[in-house]
């Protein structure tokens, strides 16, 4: 759905912020950049909807090249969420939501509505904070606000910038989870920049680690932690705590998929930590193993890279309970 084509962004005083990137994001595909400070992320994501324009290569959207696009179009089917959130802060919660379906010509009335309900939608209730004004909530409520009004005009692609950065990390946590259970529901197809692994982890289907200006790694949570493909991306998730929380979670029989037919050879016991299971998995050509249970030896199940990953979802939902 979003497609980058040997895209460079020069910026006029001589800086290549982004060199020469290639990689695609699905429909309903949740994509993460991660990478330290300047390593161009938010320059590829602000290419997608036009804020700038590339030096080199084409971004396409279902397809279609964006620079052939008028802006303000595009950025309708786009839905932007910054770190600063940027509410207006003369307009109340409830106008702040429904400020772009009014702008594109819904009415009033059916504009609030909808706003009203999506607010519902990020855990704020409209009643209760629909008429405050952006001043008087929390810095977690103003993101909530901010999530709410870009999913405002319902478009099919998000981007995110450190949408979830200003607030402390127990809020930061929550707020993760509720957005990964609302993605459940809308699938939009998400761009989301950040600098932190863990949330990158945490959210992405897949992971774009970016080393200075270029994707060092394109890849599913697991495999960026469990496999990394540089020594760069090694030292980068090396240093948080990440692979760590892989050494101490368990596989449970929850992360399986049923073993029809001929089960693979290579296994490992329930209960075996995710990263023993991930270790043998990325050895096996077939990309999937099973899992025995100890007592009686029979096959639980069969582990694949999904399963991992989920599996990693909940270990990190339930360090938040
Ligand atoms: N308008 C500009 N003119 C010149 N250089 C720029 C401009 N905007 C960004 N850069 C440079 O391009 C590089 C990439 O910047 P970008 O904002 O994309 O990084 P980032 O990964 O999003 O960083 P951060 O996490 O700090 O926001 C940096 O070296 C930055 O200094």
């Amino acid at each position: 759905m979003i497609r980058f084509e040997h895209v460079t962004k020069r910026y006029p005083d001589g800086t290549t912020a982004v060199e020469d990137l290639s990689f695609e994001v699905a429909e309903g595909e949740l994509v993460t950049l991660v990478g330290p400070s300047g390593c161009g992320k938010t320059t590829t994501m602000k290419m997608v909807n036009r804020l700038i324009e590339p030096t080199e290569g084409r971004v396409l959207l279902d397809g279609r090249d964006i620079a052939e696009a008028d802006p303000v179009e595009l950025r309708r089917h786009i839905g932007y969420v910054i770190q600063q959130v940027g509410l207006f802060p003369h307009k109340t919660v409830l106008e702040n939501t429904a400020t772009v379906p009014q702008l594109i010509g819904t009415p009033k009335a059916r504009a609030r509505a909808r706003a009203a309900e999506l607010l519902e939608l990020v855990g704020l209730d409209p009643a209760v904070h629909g008429d405050r004004y952006p001043r008087q909530l929390s810095g977690g409520q103003r993101q909530r606000v901010g999530v709410a009004r870009a999913l405002a005009a319902d478009p099919p692609v998000l981007l995110m910038d450190e949408p979830f950065g200003a607030v402390d990390p127990v809020v930061r946590e929550r707020l993760q989870n509720e957005f990964l259970a609302l993605q459940q529901s809308v699938r939009k197809t998400i761009l989301l920049v950040t600098h932190d692994l863990e949330e990158a982890v945490r959210l992405g289907d897949r992971i774009a680690v970016y080393g200075s200006g270029t994707i060092e790694q394109f890849a599913t949570p697991a495999e960026v932690l469990g496999a990394p493909a540089t020594p760069y991306v090694a030292s980068f998730v090396g240093a948080d705590r990440g692979l760590k929380r892989l050494a101490v979670t368990p596989v449970e029989p929850a992360d399986l998929e049923p073993a029809d037919g001929a089960a693979p050879a290579a296994s490992v016991e329930l209960g075996a930590s995710l990263r023993q299971a991930l270790a043998l998995l990325l050895q096996e050509d077939a990309g999937r193993i099973a899992v025995t249970d100890p007592a009686t030896g029979a096959v639980a199940g069969v582990l694949t890279p999904q399963g991992v990953h989920r599996a990693l979802r909940r270990a990190h939902r339930r360090d938040d309970a």
